[in-house]
């Protein structure tokens, strides 16, 4: 194929509109009527074209084809002309792609040298430092478009905003064929490349946690110029319609705390990339579970017990009022907001529903797990309250208070310390013969290491020791049968046992242990 030829036959009629359109712009350039430069690359493209069909069928073709063309100007030749060379210099035998990027030189040149003939300022590529984002992603095509894999070209055109692109080492190159074009693994969790971008506004730090949801991750974000928290979740249909709920639940708790006074956690943002539905939130700090782990397992101090009790009820408090029930409180969480301060928000409103749109009768993590669950009971906001004695119990002792082993294990723990359940429970238990004879005994079923658990065998001061009177009283208070019988949060929070100012000395031990960042690393890996 022979290079294209820019000049055009003098015969060549003017059309009169005041449109552009191809013959006026030839004409035009013919009658050296000056062109301005977006009419002259008009123009060199529609040449280019005409002239050579093939270099539309090329897959880059579509992305020329993706811009109107009174959006066409200079700057987009560069990346795309580069593309067009490097994919002639993967395949030296298509002869007609040589002719064709040499063609394309010459109308960049071609066009430049006239650009300045004629007197016109000509359109001059700003050098990538010179831009500033974000930008939009027909831009980001134009400058960036070797940054990009085939696949994100494709994607980028559709943002209106692109903050951050990632550097191209370590993309994933999306292929047809591959799970989710190469961005999924089998059990459609998002394959995490640090350094690269989410959403082209996220730049992945590192990854914080993984759960049965997704990953959540630590993220800069480039619009806003600060760190979040983003949840990932698993592009699975069970986990995305799970998520949608999720949402729906962090903004009604979001919208009716402007002020963020009740210890939960605030969603930014939503939104779905590469089919993964994605959650960006404030950027806290550890778990209490690793928190007691950088204790040594040691339990906290009274003092620091209560602190993180009141502010959990303060939550516990405030979802109740708007009836979610949370459905997977945990020590793993509950998040301190910063190491060096005791405050903390509760996390994960992944299992949660609202108590008029309960969907699922067996929820909750088993050591946190309320007995109404375990026996088949209607449940309520009460189950969290179960799952907050047990935390109290934990934070003060640095162990879980009832780590069953297997469900049947959990509820048998349950009965060694408080005794068999009530008649009223085991009445409308419609899952009691799992856990009990036809004459209501338990089956006493020996765990794994042959130990046997006998009902009331097991004091619950035995369990949590001594130290404080107040605090056998409180969690004797949250830790019953019937949820009826449990204390609200709002019962809680005047219960005596946080309503008693601890005097220094009584600090049996060291009010809190925060630590340097650097040991806080260390600890945790
Ligand atoms: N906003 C945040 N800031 C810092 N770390 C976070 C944040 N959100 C979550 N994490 C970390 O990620 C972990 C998992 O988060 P989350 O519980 O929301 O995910 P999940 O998939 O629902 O987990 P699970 O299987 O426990 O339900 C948390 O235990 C915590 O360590």
């Amino acid at each position: 194929m022979s290079d294209i030829n820019l000049s055009f036959p003098r015969t060549q009629r003017i059309k009169k509109t005041h449109q552009i359109s191809h013959a006026s712009i030839e004409s035009s350039y013919h009658k050296q009527v000056p062109l301005n430069p977006r009419q002259k690359l008009y123009l060199d493209l529609t040449n280019v074209h005409k002239q050579s069909k093939s270099i539309f069928n090329h897959p880059l073709s579509t992305k020329f084809a993706a811009f109107p063309v009174n959006q066409l100007d200079s700057t987009m030749f560069t990346p795309s002309y580069k593309n067009l060379e490097e994919s002639y210099t993967a395949r030296p035998v298509d002869t007609s792609f040589n002719s064709i990027s040499t063609s394309l030189k010459d109308i960049i040149n071609t066009s430049r040298i006239r650009s300045r003939r004629s007197g016109f300022k000509s359109i001059s590529t700003p050098s990538k430092r010179e831009i500033k984002f974000p930008i939009s992603g027909q831009d980001a095509m134009r400058y960036f478009c070797e940054n990009l894999t085939e696949y994100e070209q494709s994607e980028v055109l559709d943002y209106k905003e692109v903050y951050f692109l990632g550097s191209k080492t370590g993309k994933i190159n999306g292929k047809i064929g591959d799970l989710n074009w190469g961005y999924d693994n089998e059990k459609g969790d998002f394959q995490v490349v640090l350094g690269d971008h989410i959403d082209f506004r996220y730049e992945i730090v590192s990854v914080l946690g993984k759960g049965t949801f997704g990953q959540v991750l630590k993220c800069l974000d480039h619009k806003n110029n600060e760190h979040v928290a983003v949840k990932v979740i698993r592009n699975k249909k069970r986990f995305h319609k799970q998520g949608l709920v999720e949402i729906k639940i962090l903004n009604l708790l979001k919208a009716k705390d402007p002020e963020d006074n009740y210890n939960v956690i605030r969603i930014k943002e939503s939104f779905t990339f590469r089919k993964h539905l994605c959650l960006s939130f404030e950027l806290l700090s550890m778990n209490l579970y690793e928190f007691l782990k950088l204790n040594s397992f040691e339990g906290l101090s009274l003092h620091l017990v209560k602190r993180f009790s009141l502010q959990i009820l303060n939550g516990l408090k405030y979802s109740k009022s708007l009836s979610i029930i949370h459905c997977d409180l945990k020590p793993e969480n509950i998040l301190l907001k910063t190491s060096t301060k005791s405050l903390i928000k509760i996390i994960d409103f992944g299992s949660s529903c609202l108590e008029s749109e309960r969907i699922y009768t067996y929820i909750q993590s088993r050591f946190y797990r309320a007995p109404e669950i375990m026996l088949g009971i209607p449940y309520g906001t009460s189950i969290d309250m179960w799952s907050f004695g047990c935390i109290v119990s934990e934070l003060h002792t640095g162990y879980p208070l009832f780590p069953g082993e297997s469900e049947q294990e959990q509820l048998y723990r349950i009965i060694e310390v408080l005794g068999l359940p009530p008649k009223q429970i085991m009445d409308i238990s419609t899952r009691k013969k799992i856990f009990f004879d036809n004459d209501g005994n338990p089956k006493l079923i020996p765990n794994s290491r042959g130990k046997i658990r006998y009902p009331n065998t097991r004091p619950l001061s035995t369990m949590i020791g001594n130290q404080d009177p107040l605090l056998l009283e409180f969690l004797t208070a949250i830790l019953k049968w019937d949820p009826q019988e449990r204390l609200t949060p709002e019962q809680a929070i005047n219960h005596p046992f946080l309503k008693m100012q601890l005097s220094p000395k009584r600090r049996n031990r060291p009010s809190i242990s925060f630590f340097s960042k650097e040991f806080i690393k260390a600890k945790l890996n």
